[in-house]
């Protein structure tokens, strides 16, 4: 255990280097890994997936809530789920941090061990250090087609069925239980918090199913995306891109909204609201962050039976006159909200 007074600026960047780098994932496949100026990685289908995203503390995360482990976590997490909503297997990776000079030790190798358990199937290959007033974090993951075309948002034809895999809501209940005071994330041990509400582990350490992606492109997934900013509102981009509606069923969403009931009384009762339970159907359709996937299949596949982990959620539709958009049993919902960095 490192010596929790110790501080970042109390190293150089290659001290610094020195404790992080041993623990990142290594494997096949990457000719030059961390420590030259850049890393070298073989691509056996002669194309490769590329995404980046960013965390940025107070945006995407607090740290007085997430330790070192979890913001790792969900690093990788957030970005190995754009990978597989393409269809692709992730490969590898490079991952930036900035941050301010008095930040623990122990926080950054909190983050690379968060990073590490996360990772697979992708590597670490590189990544920059550099100082700044907030904690910032930069992951681009690669990924391998295996040979398949990609999966993208666009393919999705009207008589498909559409399709999720993973939890839907979860993670924004959690963030409204530790924002309304409800919950609390520090009844973990140190450094790698171990929230007792699964809702609160879902905020803090997202968990994508990666590969529900590549299993559904092999079984023929028309279009797909990873749900990151809220399902009505990733679903709408889904729709626009493809030129379709998509009608989401009410009933199939039925269990997802009863698992959030208990998170949705909690957050009721910490805020004195009479409209608990309502939340936890907005938690559901609009809330982000749960990276799961959502994809359409021709009705052939689904007769067949879609890839473990998917379940069907909606149908797709030939656009009406108001253009490709989203509905709820064949209404247009009330609100289309979702995350919007610009305008929440
Ligand atoms: N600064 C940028 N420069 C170029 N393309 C960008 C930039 N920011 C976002 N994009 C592209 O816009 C699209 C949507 O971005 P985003 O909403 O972040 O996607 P996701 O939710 O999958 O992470 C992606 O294809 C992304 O690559
Ligand atoms: C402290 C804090 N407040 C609010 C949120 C909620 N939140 C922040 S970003 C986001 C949407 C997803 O992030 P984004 O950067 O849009 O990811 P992308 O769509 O690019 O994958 C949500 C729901 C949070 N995670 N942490
Ligand atoms: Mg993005």
């Amino acid at each position: 255990m490192t010596d929790p007074t110790l501080r970042v600026r109390d190293l150089d960047e290659t001290e610094l280097l020195a404790r992080i780098v041993p623990l990142l994932p290594s494997g096949e496949g990457i000719d030059v890994g961390p420590g030259d100026d850049a890393a070298v990685v073989r691509a056996a289908d002669g194309r490769f997936v590329v995404t980046t995203d960013v965390l940025v503390e107070r945006r995407h995360f607090r740290r007085e809530w997430s330790t070192g482990y979890d913001v790792g976590h969900r690093a990788a997490v957030q970005n190995l789920a754009d990978v597989a909503a393409m269809g692709a297997r992730p490969t590898s990776m490079v991952v930036s941090l900035v941050m301010p000079d008095d930040l623990p030790v122990q926080w950054v190798t909190d983050f690379a061990r968060g990073l590490a358990d996360a990772a697979p199937p992708a590597v670490v290959v590189g990544g920059d250090l550099s100082g700044g007033d907030v904690v910032m974090v930069s992951v681009t993951v690669h990924g391998d087609l295996e040979g398949r075309a990609p999966v993208l948002r666009s393919g999705a034809r009207p008589g498909d069925v559409l399709a999720h895999a993973g939890t839907l809501g979860a993670s924004a209940a959690g963030l409204d239980l530790l924002t309304s005071g409800a919950a609390s994330p520090d009844d973990g041990a140190p450094g790698v918090s171990n929230a007792r509400s699964p809702f609160v582990a879902a905020f803090l350490r997202p968990d994508s199913p990666v590969a529900a992606g590549p299993a559904a492109a092999r079984a023929g997934a028309t279009a797909m995306l990873d749900v990151s900013d809220g399902l009505l509102r990733d679903a709408g981009r889904l729709a626009l891109a493809s030129g379709t509606d998509l009608d989401l069923s009410e009933g199939a969403l039925m269990l997802d909204v009863t698992a959030l009931v208990p998170a949705a009384v909690e957050v009721a009762m910490a805020t004195d609201d009479p409209d608990g339970a309502g939340r936890a159907r907005t938690w559901v359709l609009s809330g982000g962050e749960d990276h799961g996937l959502l994809a359409t299949f021709p009705a052939e596949v689904a007769d067949r039976g879609l890839p473990d982990g998917f379940r069907v959620i909606g149908d797709v539709r030939t656009p009406g006159a108001a253009g490709p958009r989203v509905l709820l049993d064949g209404e247009e919902p009330e609100a289309a909200t979702g995350w919007d960095h610009f305008r929440p």
